[in-house]
């Protein structure tokens, strides 16, 4: 009777665990029952994507006469300020860039950054989600972001994309991010913050709660380890 019912509810030739919806359920209620899982949330641009080469080849061939500030010259998280300080019309110059058709879609993934989530993703325990700012400027770039995934890391892939602009609203054990200071309306986050070293923060001191991750050939097994209990 039980049966007849549900193979009218699901239709013939589904099981209650091949169908869609019940494997959706069945997803979340096994994450609720096995205890502690580890939840990574790994920034994009500057950790996954090289958003400040892509930046500076664009730049580049966009305004050849113009001044532009080497990658081993960068400071601070905001090239748009650092330009801007060059020379004010810099400033636009630099947002145009990556308000253009492709930029987010034609950056180059960061050494390693690749194979680095996908073998995180495959960790027993271990939820990763990639958690990336997107521009106001919208008309491309949160395309773009969900394309750049589908393209490295496939279709799958997208259910584990958070966009955002605020990263202290979503809970994590770790955020591996290359910003230095992350704030938003919630000023105590659930995540560490693991600082992904990149041209623009390298000389930058960390603050007492965070600590490094150099590149992706860094021991960044050893940190999600020291983050289990
Ligand atoms: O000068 C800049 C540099 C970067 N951006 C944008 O900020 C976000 C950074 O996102 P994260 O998730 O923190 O990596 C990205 O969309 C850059 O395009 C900027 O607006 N101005
Ligand atoms: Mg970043």
């Amino acid at each position: 009777m039980l049966l007849s019912a549900t193979t009218r509810l699901l239709g013939r030739g589904k099981t209650l665990l091949s169908h869609p919806v019940k494997r959706i359920c069945g997803e979340m209620s096994t994450s609720s029952l096995a205890g502690k899982r580890l939840r990574v949330l790994v920034d994009m641009d500057g950790v996954l994507a090289d958003f400040e080469g892509g930046f500076l080849k664009k730049y580049r061939a966009r305004y050849p006469a113009e001044p532009y500030i080497t990658l081993e010259d960068r400071r601070g998280f905001w090239v748009s300020s650092q330009y801007g300080h060059l020379r004010s019309d810099l400033c636009e110059k630099a947002i145009s860039i990556w308000e253009s058709k492709d930029f987010f879609i034609e950056l180059e993934p960061l050494p390693g950054g690749v194979e680095a989530v996908k073998e995180m993703a495959r960790m027993d325990n271990t939820d990763v989600f990639i958690c990336t700012s997107p521009i106001k400027h919208y008309k491309h770039c949160p395309y773009e972001k969900y394309a750049w995934v589908e393209k490295h890391f496939g279709h799958d892939f997208l259910e584990q994309v958070i966009l955002t602009r605020d990263k202290t609203l979503i809970s994590g054990d770790i955020l591996i991010d290359d910003k230095p200071d992350i704030l938003g309306v919630e000023s105590n986050p659930t995540w560490q913050h693991i600082l992904f070293t990149a041209c623009h923060n390298k000389h930058q001191s960390l603050s007492p709660s965070q600590r490094r991750l150099q590149s992706w050939s860094d021991d960044w097994r050893a940190i999600l380890d020291s983050k289990r209990q």
